[in-house]
């Protein structure tokens, strides 16, 4: 049975500012630094044969941490990338306008194809993000991948496996290195496909980072 983890990256600069990033970039804290290695010290016995990380600087940060430390090479998906949040992306989360809100809410309340002006809808995240995850089930036999992504990308995910709309995300709280895990089992009698065996697992962290329960 394939095993995936899904590992958010470390907590980020304008995680803690509490501004968006979206598919805009701030570097990791040493906070964030310190939850990959963690990570790392967690997963280091799993028998990880692959990385892939989004593109981002977060995300790659975050995956070179942990592929040095397990000694295996990580490779980038651009699929794997959050959302794109078009205009609102660096702004301050606490400074919208009232239509500035109003797009964001639209994003998240399941409006079809609600999305922020230039941004993405939370359609196209999961379909991306679900070709990603299909892609690992071309790897080699007794591959057991890791996957380095972002909180709403990951939470879209987590949440459509279950059967959940895409937005359904917010109702997750992946944090900052938390990990999950999805398997892909094949049974006439449980459920065949995708199944989820750990969200948001942040039991290796000394420090989970503040910034889900702000938001
Ligand atoms: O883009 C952002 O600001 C946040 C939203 O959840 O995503 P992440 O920090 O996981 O990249």
């Amino acid at each position: 049975m394939l095993q995936v983890y899904l590992v958010r990256h470390g907590e980020t600069q304008w995680n803690v500012e509490r501004r968006i990033q979206g598919q805009s970039d701030s570097g990791l804290t040493e906070k964030g630094i310190q939850q990959a290695q963690q990570v790392a010290q967690r997963v280091r016995h799993l028998g990880i044969t692959h990385i892939i990380s989004s593109d981002l600087g977060r995300t790659q940060q975050t995956a070179r941490i942990i592929a040095q430390a397990i000694g295996c090479d990580y490779v980038v998906d651009d699929r794997l990338r959050e959302l794109d949040m078009g205009v609102l992306e660096q702004r301050d989360i606490d400074s919208l306008t009232e239509e500035e809100e109003s797009w964001r809410r639209r994003l998240v309340d399941g409006t079809p194809d609600g999305r922020i002006p230039q941004g993405e809808s939370m359609t196209e995240l999961s379909q991306r993000m679900h070709a990603a995850l299909s892609a690992c089930l071309e790897l080699p036999a007794q591959s057991r991948p890791l996957l380095v992504s972002h909180g709403m990308a990951l939470g879209c995910l987590v949440s459509t496996i279950l059967g959940l709309p895409p937005y359904a995300e917010r109702r997750l709280r992946l944090r900052n290195c938390s990990i999950s895990r999805v398997d892909y089992q094949q049974s006439a009698w449980l459920a065949s496909g995708w199944v989820v065996e750990t969200a948001g697992d942040v039991s290796h962290l000394d420090a989970p980072a503040l910034d889900e329960l702000q938001r």
